[in-house]
């Protein structure tokens, strides 16, 4: 098989997507919402850091399903929790929405009249599909979609907030300003949905679950070469943290009652209400 060699991104100058063995040119695929992701099928010479460019936007929807347990129980359960938790003329925020999966989930279940939903993503392509997706959907609830670094927006008026995982993305440093401005953003009663990749304190155990999400990989088609490149181009962009750290930084910044309501191996959903 060819090397394909990379510059920055993992996979930023390979000009060719593969189906099976074939090699197909990308412009002869304008439907890019039912592409396979192969992105890592093919041995990488130089491998980069894992972005969120063109040629995962456009994979995006299989790549999430294959690589996140319980991503689409999580995208219900928002919706749920967004019927629950919206107030009256309040705005909801989906923070890192990629395509909007989670944006159109609470625009389906917002029960609540005079409501804005914020969806924001720094990377351009996403932007871009997620404004066709959100299109295809007839819908009264007004969405505000940005270009953005989440880090930068003001957030007002919050009745809920989705960070769905985006936050293991954000440097660690930055983690508790963004978590304090969503916290002084949030209306009281307002609720955070965090879902994130986390780390066990307990070696062993964080050994098992990782392991166990490979097994899930590999029960979803990803090959060993896919499963290995995929981390070593993550490694130094995701960086999780462990769910008693998300706990006791919520509970510092004053939310009144943390925890997990959702967990599958190394991936889960936490929920913090002001
Ligand atoms: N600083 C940043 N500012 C804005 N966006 C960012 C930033 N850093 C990363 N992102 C964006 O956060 C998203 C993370 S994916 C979220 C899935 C989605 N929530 C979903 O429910 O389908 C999770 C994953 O791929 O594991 C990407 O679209 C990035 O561009
Ligand atoms: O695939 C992985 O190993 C993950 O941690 C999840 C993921 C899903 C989509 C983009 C980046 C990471």
């Amino acid at each position: 098989m060819a090397l394909i060699k990379t510059t920055h991104c993992a996979y930023f100058t390979i000009p060719l997507i593969l189906r099976g063995n074939t090699a197909v040119n990308r412009t002869q695929h304008s439907n890019t919402m039912k592409e396979k992701d192969h992105i890592f099928a093919a041995p990488i010479e130089r491998l980069g850091d894992f972005c969120f460019d063109h040629q995962v936007a456009d994979v995006f929807p299989d790549m999430i399903k294959r690589s996140v347990p319980g991503y689409s129980n999580i995208i219900s359960a928002i919706g749920m929790m967004t019927a629950r938790f919206a107030q009256p003329d309040s705005r909801l925020y989906d923070l890192g929405c990629s395509l909007g999966a989670a944006t159109q989930e609470m625009r389906r279940n917002l029960n609540q009249s005079g409501c804005r939903i914020v969806a924001v993503d720094n990377s351009a392509a996403m932007v871009e599909r997620a404004r066709n997706h959100l299109a295809a959907f007839r819908s009264d609830v007004a969405v505000e979609l940005l270009e953005a670094d989440i880090c930068d927006i003001h957030i007002e008026n919050a009745s809920v907030v989705v960070l769905n995982f985006t936050l293991q993305f954000i440097e660690p440093s930055r983690r508790e300003a963004l978590l304090s401005n969503i916290y002084n953003g949030l209306k009281p009663g307002g609720v955070l949905i965090l879902s994130e990749k986390f780390v066990s304190e307990d070696n062993t155990i964080n050994e098992l679950l990782i392991d166990l999400h490979h097994d899930f990989k590999r029960a979803n088609g990803y090959s060993e070469l896919e499963i290995s490149q995929k981390r070593t181009a993550l490694e130094n962009v995701l960086r999780p943290d462990s769910p008693e750290q998300h706990k006791a930084r919520l509970g510092a910044i004053g939310f009144a009652h943390v925890d997990m309501w959702f967990q599958c191996f190394n991936f889960g959903s936490m929920v913090a209400i002001k």
